[in-house]
């Protein structure tokens, strides 16, 4: 398996496992993050209710015409309220050109990207911008059970780097900065077909976790379009989306932090191939992007064979220059 499915259920359920399931659990998280950046997540005991709902609702809101979603716009994706944003907003790959975690792997590629095909909806529980009600209860409950899931993550990560069980704790409280999206890539059009726009153009993640419940219908023919992983080869290896589990990648921060031991993967949404069922489908994925608060860094892996590689970043600032270059 190039990319490692973890079970984190030494983590979630900790009465029905002993120390040595979860040492063992978190020298395979040591192993997926550095070698690929990506791990498919198993045992996290989100039921899968959880997940039917919020992606019922959320299909039941992009269905809508265009002026009614439009009402929940309220600024420019990563916006602080959250909310709607359609496609000509966003060209992710345009952060490329800003520094990274990623220690400029290929940086300068897409500066004229065109806009990707997808439209947002960013679900905020404490923002002050009403969500539509179809979304507002399953969005909620989704919301904190990832939440809850994150914090396993991030014992797991704290077993697997040998820090204090309780180590990321205080960099992800009182508040975490997460962000709970729901990414809509429509149905393609014959013009939207034969353009250079992606779905989602190439590029890493921004700060800490990245939990994602893929679309299952990227299950279907090869090279369906879907999801794609740089490998460290240079090859994209399509991720096929196992059912009940969520992929989990690293951001840049992630990778500051490990002092390059763990990897901020680089990674793209493609267009199916013309003509496909895929291309006449819709396509529905949720990240769930999961940072420090602000004033965070925690340089570690640091020592005198492993001198630091990077500048310290504060996540306020980190994020504000990607989303500032993403946004078209
Ligand atoms: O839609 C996907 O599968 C991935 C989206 C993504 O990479 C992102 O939102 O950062
Ligand atoms: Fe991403």
């Amino acid at each position: 398996m190039v990319v490692a499915t973890i079970d984190i259920s030494p983590f979630a359920n900790p009465a029905a496992h002993d120390d040595a399931a979860r040492a063992r659990a978190a020298a395979d998280w040591d192993r997926a993050m550095s070698d690929v950046g990506f791990a498919v997540v198993a045992g996290h005991g989100v039921a899968p209710e959880v997940v039917g709902a919020l992606r019922s609702a959320a299909h039941e809101f992009f269905e809508r015409s265009a002026e009614a979603k439009a009402a929940y716009c309220h600024g420019p994706y990563g916006n602080p309220l959250g909310g709607y944003t359609g496609i000509g907003t966003e060209a992710v790959s345009r952060t490329r050109d800003t520094h990274g975690g990623d220690g400029g792997r290929s940086a300068g590629a897409s500066a004229a990207a065109p806009p990707d095909l997808v439209e947002s909806f960013i679900f905020k529980p404490a923002s002050p911008a009403a969500a539509p009600t179809c979304l507002d209860k399953p969005a909620s409950a989704y919301h904190s059970e990832l939440l809850r899931v994150l914090g396993c993550l991030h014992q797991l990560t704290a077993a697997a780097l040998s820090l204090p069980a309780d180590y990321f704790e205080r960099f992800y409280s009182p508040h975490a900065e997460v962000s709970l999206r729901l990414a809509y890539y429509p149905a393609l059009s014959a013009s939207e077909q034969a353009s250079s726009a992606v779905r989602y153009g190439e590029h890493t993640d921004y700060t800490g976790f990245t939990l994602l419940s893929q679309d299952e219908s990227d299950l279907g023919e090869e090279g369906a379009g879907g999801l794609q992983v740089k490998l460290r080869s240079g090859h994209w290896h399509a991720l096929q989306p196992v059912r009940g589990c969520f992929v989990v990648n690293i951001g840049d921060l992630y990778e500051v932090w490990t002092n390059g031991r763990w990897r901020s993967t680089v990674h793209r949404v493609m267009k199916p191939p013309a003509g496909s069922a895929s291309a006449a489908a819709p396509r529905l994925s949720i990240p769930f992007f999961t940072g420090p608060h602000n004033e965070a860094a925690l340089p570690t892996c640091v020592d005198e064979e492993h001198p630091p590689l990077y500048e310290p970043v504060l996540a306020r600032e980190h994020l504000r220059r990607k989303l500032s270059a993403s946004n078209v």
